[in-house]
């Protein structure tokens, strides 16, 4: 049984390399910071197949280390029906540049595919996804999921800049990604003082 007052999030992406695993990390980070974090289960996962297994983007990793933000997770996916979907990463092993990266970093990661059930529409209370393919992807699924409980929202919408959309830096710049992790900062200080 889970302690009392307690809470739950999990951030979303179509990849879960990117943007989640940052909100991921930034919303942890604010959590452990405020003296909350034992309250709160958080996580992240992708809509999609793309990457499970994969460590985060080097690119995100670079950014969260110069924000001081520690960042470990391995992408995995949620699987609406049950049984497992074919997948193009599983037990595969990480892509090279990204282990080299890790490595140039000092950051030891382990490292195997993990694949979510449809439990997570019933046990995570806020599912916080970045745009809307995500969103309509989670509401789709959702609506295969007997007694799904979780509130789908987009992250962007806690932002007091307005700014809905985290846009999918995957084939953009470091600029690209300071500027999820600047919305992930913004969107997660006030979704967790609305969750205080
Ligand atoms: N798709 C798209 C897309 C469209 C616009 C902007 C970004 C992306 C994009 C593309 C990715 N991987 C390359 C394509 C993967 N293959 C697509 C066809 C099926 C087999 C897999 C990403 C991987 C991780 C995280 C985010 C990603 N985002």
């Amino acid at each position: 049984m889970a302690a009392t007052g307690s809470k739950s999030v999990l951030f979303v992406c179509l990849g879960n390399i990117c943007r989640s695993p940052i909100a991921e990390a930034v919303f942890r980070k604010m959590a452990t910071d405020s003296g909350v974090v034992d309250k709160w289960r958080i996580d992240s996962a992708a809509t999609s197949t793309y990457e499970i297994g994969n460590t985060p983007d080097h690119r995100g990793q670079a950014c969260m280390k110069r924000h001081g933000v520690p960042m470990s997770h391995v992408a995995r996916q949620w699987v609406i029906d049950s049984g497992a979907t074919s997948d193009w990463n599983t037990g595969s092993s990480p892509d090279t540049r990204g282990l080299a990266c890790l490595r140039k970093h000092g950051i030891e990661t382990s490292h195997r595919a993990r694949q979510v059930t449809k439990d997570d529409f019933m046990n995570f209370e806020y599912i916080l996804c970045m745009d809307e393919n995500n969103l309509s992807d989670l509401n789709k699924k959702a609506k295969s999921v007997k007694n799904a409980t979780a509130k789908i929202e987009l992250l962007g919408s806690y932002d007091p800049q307005n700014q809905r959309i985290i846009k999918d830096p995957y084939y953009g710049s470091d600029a690209d990604f300071e500027n999820v992790y600047e919305q992930c900062l913004r969107c997660c200080k006030a979704f967790l003082e609305k969750n205080s």
